[in-house]
Formats: C-alpha cells, sequence, structure tokens
C-alpha cells in the first residue's frame, strides 16, 4: 500500500508541467507521497507530512489506474519524501512500464538497487541550514555521491542569499557533485517572493557558473496547490 498527500479531498495526482528543473516546461503527472523525514520551516507542502491533513491509503493498483488516466508518459514522484515508502514503489511502476520516471528527493535516504534502476533521473534536493534542519539530518554527502554517480542525478539547492550559493559549491565538492550537475533555485513560496529573488538568484549562477532553475508553477499558478 502507498500513502498519498490529500488535496481537496482526494489523494494528490495531478498533471502539469515540471516546475523545477532540468526538465521545467515537460508534462508530467505528479504523485505526491505523504511523510517527511524532515522539517524545512518554509516547506510549501507540509500538509503532505505535518498531521494537519491525514495520508489516502491507496492499493498500487488504484494509484497505477489514477496515472493512466492521464494521456502523459512522464511521472514525477514526490511528498514529502518519496523515499519513505521505496519499499512500496517497485510494485507500483511495475504497473507503469512505458512510463519515464523522475523522482525528487531531499538526498537523505539511499535508494534500493531496484528503484536505482528504474527510476529516469533523480531530482535530488539537499537542504541548507536556512531549511532550519540539523546538518546531522540533512547532510548526507555518501549518499550524494552515490547519486552523482548514477549520472540521472541532477542536484536543486534552495538558496536566499549569496553565502547560501558559496555553501553550496563547498558542499557539492566534499559529495563530489559536478558542478554541471547543480540547479540554483530562488527561495520563493509566492510568486511576488519569487519575483523578487529572481535576478539576484541569476546574477549569483552567471557569477559562479551554475544553472538557474525557476519555479514555473509558483510563477504561473502562485501558492495553489495541486498544480
Ligand atoms: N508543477 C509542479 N512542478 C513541481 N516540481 C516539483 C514539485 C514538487 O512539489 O515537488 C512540483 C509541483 O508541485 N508542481
Ligand atoms: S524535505 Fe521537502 S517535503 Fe520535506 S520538509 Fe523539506 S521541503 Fe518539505
Ligand atoms: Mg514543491
Amino acid at each position: 500500500m502507498l500513502t498519498l498527500a490529500q488535496i481537496h479531498g482526494q489523494p494528490e495526482i495531478f498533471h502539469s508541467i515540471q516546475g523545477e528543473g532540468v526538465s521545467q516546461g515537460t508534462p508530467c503527472v505528479f504523485l505526491r507521497l505523504a511523510g517527511c523525514n524532515l522539517a524545512c520551516s518554509w516547506c510549501d507542502t507540509a500538509y503532505s507530512w505535518n498531521g494537519t491533513v491525514p495520508g489516502v491509503r491507496l492499493a498500487p493498483e488504484k494509484a497505477a489506474e489514477l496515472v493512466l488516466h492521464y494521456p502523459c508518459r512522464r511521472l514525477v514522484l514526490t511528498g514529502g519524501e518519496p523515499l519513505i515508502q521505496q519499499k512500496a514503489l517497485p510494485a507500483l511502476l511495475r504497473l507503469l512500464p512505458d512510463h519515464a520516471v523522475e523522482m525528487e528527493t531531499n538526498g537523505t535516504i539511499m535508494p534500493d538497487t531496484e528503484l536505482l534502476k528504474r527510476v529516469t533521473q533523480f531530482n535530488v534536493s539537499p537542504k541548507l541550514p536556512h531549511s532550519g534542519n540539523n546538518d546531522v539530518k540533512t547532510w548526507k554527502p555518501d549518499i550524494l555521491r552515490c547519486l552523482a554517480g548514477t549520472e540521472k542525478a541532477w542536484f536543486k539547492f534552495v538558496v536566499a542569499c549569496e553565502d547560501d550559493v558559496r555553501a553550496v559549491l563547498q558542499r557539492a565538492s566534499e559529495a563530489d557533485i559536478p558542478p554541471e550537475r547543480i540547479l540554483i533555485m530562488p527561495l520563493a513560496s509566492t510568486r511576488d517572493e519569487l519575483n523578487a529573488m529572481r535576478p539576484q538568484a541569476v546574477e549569483w549562477c552567471l557569477r559562479y557558473g551554475l544553472r538557474f532553475s525557476d519555479r514555473l508553477h509558483i510563477a504561473i499558478w502562485n501558492s495553489k496547490k495541486g498544480v
């Protein structure tokens, strides 16, 4: 069984464009799993893990049926932290053999061999101290090194200031993450915050030679959920 986040009284599965990272703009079906092992102060999906909204338990057959309802063969597994439920994911993915699969993960839990093989792309988002978590929980360089070694991983860092960008470079070097696999994404949960942060974030990307990631779903739909 899988536990999905609940939105508008339904399990959270929706069709949208990928808003972040290297495949931004690509049509995808999103499946949001409940639960997270971190607790970021600025989390935009806290309802998926903080107990305010109960999760919805679904058999893999039912989840696959909901995914197959959309005319789209690219799936994004997100959360929360989807790897908390990694034991339940192969059963779902076996029912979706034609789907490319992106996994959004915070980079603190190592995927099992079967998932490492099956997942098309890992969108890894390690958290910096400004997330309010203790580094002991967020910073797992051995796991990041393994993910980088798959050559299927991109590393998307949320930044709020230039010191964060310098911290990203230092941490990436410790975890053997190649700079060309790094994306810098502005900390913003509303369109106004994003508009305010974007020019500075782009300037840091130019200064340090790093790739910029927008947050298209925020630019388009502001803080609306399930899009
Ligand atoms: N459109 C859209 N793109 C996304 N990329 C990552 C998302 C997430 O919440 O993990 C997300 C999301 O919630 N919506
Ligand atoms: S790791 Fe992601 S889902 Fe978990 S609290 Fe942080 S931002 Fe939210
Ligand atoms: Mg999100």
